[in-house]
């Protein structure tokens, strides 16, 4: 299933195109739409005040409810944008934004409201594709889930099984501990407060993908296939598979995960490799935590240079930003794990 997303955050409409989704799903289309509603902005004061219904159309692929197995088409309108609030800062790119590279690579001639292509905003679609992927994926017997795993240094109590996951995609505030939750999101608040934002990590995890998918070489290798797809989101700084960047603490005896047999199927007692072994499933669950930048747009002063004239200045960002990307985050990256298990099982 391969997909092109389209659209920019300040044009009239956002959108994706899917190609070789399987013919006859029973496309869910309420299901789409819920996961949709866990993204959208404007819901909460964590969150940017831009306020979208983010409503998806299906233009094509889809007949008498099923997948015809054509390109499916899918709509989401933009109804609230403030271009005014980028006038000033066209030519004064934005520290941490795409603003400069995308000039360079555009020659001067993207859009620039709303940071157009690069903005968060198109992840809606992803979202919508992603959606359609979990449904292709749930008749083979595959999930996907994921919560925030920290805000800015705050950590969520770890994950131990897919039942859990299901919970945290019904809450506002996608963490298993809710208490943690509530200091995540004083810490955010207080980060906005002060005119600043926060980052932090999510953790994923891809239930049911059976033993020997993948290969070790280039383009094959399943960690390398779900880094592609998660670092196309962007704010993506980081993935890390299993146990990741705490590998270099350990030693082996205590990085290996031990077989064994359970009901009749060889497992391991732990999962610190997150599901691969030299490129290939090994059966278990695939975790991984994906590390998210805090958001380049903050209302404090901050260093830029005129492109016109080469000169530096400083600009002052108006507008409504995200103080943190994290938590409207979790389903963007829940969306970006189901297109790549669906390449890893050639769906
Ligand atoms: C769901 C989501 C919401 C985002 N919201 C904002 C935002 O409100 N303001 C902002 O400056 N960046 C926001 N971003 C991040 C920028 O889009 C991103 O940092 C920028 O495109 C540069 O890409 P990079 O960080 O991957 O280098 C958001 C990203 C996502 C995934
Ligand atoms: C609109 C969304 O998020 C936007 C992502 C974003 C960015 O730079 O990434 C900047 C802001 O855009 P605007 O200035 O137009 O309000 C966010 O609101 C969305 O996620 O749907």
């Amino acid at each position: 299933m391969r997909h092109m997303i389209f659209g920019e955050s300040h044009g009239p409409a956002i959108g994706v195109v899917l190609e070789g989704v399987p013919a006859g799903l029973e496309l869910d289309l309420e299901a789409v739409q819920r996961e949709l509603d866990r993204r959208k902005p404007g819901q909460d004061p964590t969150a940017t005040a831009r306020r979208e219904s983010d409503t998806v159309q299906v233009l094509s692929g889809v007949f008498e409810g099923k997948t015809t197995g054509a390109p499916l088409a899918m709509l989401i309108r933009n109804s609230d944008q403030h271009s005014q609030d980028y006038e000033a800062i066209r030519y004064t790119p934005r520290p941490g934004h795409g603003d400069y590279a995308g000039f360079i690579k555009s020659q001067g001639c993207q859009d620039y409201r709303g940071g157009g292509h690069f903005s968060g905003r198109l992840t809606a679609p992803l979202v919508a594709a992603g959606a359609v992927a979990k449904q292709a994926l749930a008749l083979r017997g595959v999930r996907v889930g994921a919560h925030i795993s920290s805000i800015y240094g705050i950590t969520d109590a770890s994950l131990e099984d897919a039942g859990a996951l299901e919970a945290v995609a019904a809450k506002p505030f996608p963490v298993l501990d809710d208490a943690k939750g509530e200091e995540m999101r004083q810490a955010i608040l207080e980060a906005k407060n002060e005119q600043d934002s926060v980052g932090g990590a999510i953790e994923c995890a891809v239930f049911g993908l059976p033993a020997g998918l993948g290969a070790p070489d280039f383009g094959r290798n399943v960690e390398g296939i779900f880094a592609q797809y998660l670092f196309a989101v962007p704010a993506v700084k980081g993935v890390d598979f299993g146990a990741g960047v705490a590998f270099s603490l350990m030693r082996g005896s205590e990085a290996n995960d031990p077989f064994e047999v359970k009901d009749g199927r060889v497992v391991t007692k732990t999962n610190h490799a997150g599901g691969v072994n030299g490129g290939i499933t090994n059966g278990m669950p695939v975790t991984f935590e994906v590390t998210i930048r805090p958001t380049p747009s903050i209302a404090l002063l901050q260093e830029s240079v005129d492109l016109r004239t080469g000169e530096e200045t400083e600009i002052e960002i108006k507008g409504r930003h995200d103080p943190c990307i994290v938590p409207r985050a979790v389903p963007v990256i829940e969306a970006a794990a189901a297109l790549a298990a669906c390449e890893v099982l050639g769906i």
